[in-house]
């Protein structure tokens, strides 16, 4: 099927073809019950159950189709979005816009420099060598350190490559890079450290600026209701009523926690949407307050405020 001629009347929404933001994009599809199969080698796959299409394309040139009004919505990080927009003249504004925060893909573009040399300070790499695949972003970096106007000549060599950054200290081509990093480990195993950062990312999902679509808002709901139903479990437990306002200062919830009586007097059962990460945190102070039969149960999907 030539499927560049199905794509009329569809939502045209882009994901990344590899890398570290595909996964769990492509599980946040499937949570968000959007069905397709892409064909191998194809970059666009069809929907099958909603009038959209996936264009698979690069994490870096998500921003450029969004902003351009070519896709309608996309996800990719906000590294790259940071990018894109740096590469706008002055005073332009972007035409990406951020919907929402996925909380996965987080990183961050740092300088960094070999571990044995002599530069602790980022303006110690003024007028040197600079290396990264984020020219724009290391260019405004600099650009500021160096207290340089917007067209004036950097001092600051910066030049491109695509990938692998990491070796180009040992290569001699760089005194330093302007790289990603999640866990360090490419860094300390290239022998370098960071000194400095210049964005902190995690993916998002990008909308063209003022593009206005109910599908487009339907999927932004299922991603949403995908991505609180991720961070968030339901944690239920038993508490003697005179306890019930600790308690429900222990777990809010997201408006106000559940509160049902139990058939045993002066008792009440307690339901409550807890952050996973604070949830250790919670049923230790629970406990301490004279919660029972604390249960903590996942939560697959939501839609909430
Ligand atoms: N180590 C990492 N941990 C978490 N997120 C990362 C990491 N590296 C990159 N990312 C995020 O994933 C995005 C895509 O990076 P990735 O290196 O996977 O791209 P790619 O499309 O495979 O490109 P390349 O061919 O240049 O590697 C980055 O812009 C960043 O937002
Ligand atoms: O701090 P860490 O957890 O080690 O992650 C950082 C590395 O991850 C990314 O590269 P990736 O492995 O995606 O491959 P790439 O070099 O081809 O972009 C990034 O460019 C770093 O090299």
């Amino acid at each position: 099927m030539d499927l560049v001629n199905h794509l009329e009347g569809r939502l045209l929404f882009a994901v990344p073809k590899k890398g570290r933001l595909q996964q769990a994009t492509l599980d946040l599809l499937a949570g968000s019950d959007v069905q397709f199969r892409r064909e191998t080698r194809l970059d666009i796959a069809l929907v099958k159950n909603l009038p959209i299409a996936l264009i698979f394309l690069p994490a870096a040139d998500i921003p450029t189709f969004v902003g351009e009004g070519r896709v309608d919505i996309g996800i990719t990080g906000r590294d790259q979005v940071a990018e894109h927009d740096a590469t706008l003249p002055n005073g332009e504004v972007s035409g990406v816009e951020e919907i929402l925060d996925l909380g996965f893909g987080g990183c961050k573009l740092q300088v960094q420099v070999p571990q044995k040399g002599d530069i602790t300070e980022a303006k110690q790499l003024i007028g040197r060598n600079v290396v990264t695949s984020f020219t724009a972003l290391s260019d405004a970096f600099f650009r500021k350190l160096e207290g340089a106007a917007a067209g004036e000549k950097l001092q600051t060599k910066i030049k491109y490559v695509g990938g692998s950054v990491e070796a180009a200290c040992a290569l001699g081509v760089a005194d330093g890079i302007v790289d990603l990093v999640e866990s360090g480990e490419t860094m300390k195993a290239a022998g370098l450290k960071a000194i400095d950062t210049v964005v902190e990312s995690t993916a998002v999902l990008v909308k063209s600026r003022g593009s206005k679509n109910e599908l487009l808002d339907l999927i932004a709901a299922r991603i949403r209701g995908v991505i609180t139903a991720q961070r968030f479990v339901l944690c239920q437990y038993n508490i003697p009523r005179s306890e019930l306002a600790v308690a429900a200062k222990i777990t809010p919830g997201k408006r106000a926690p559940t509160i049902t009586a139990l058939e045993e007097e002066n008792w009440v059962a307690i339901s409550s949407m807890v952050e996973k990460k604070r949830i250790a945190t919670v049923m230790d102070e629970l406990i301490k307050v004279g919660a029972t039969d604390i249960l903590v149960l996942n939560i697959a999907n939501s839609r909430t405020d």
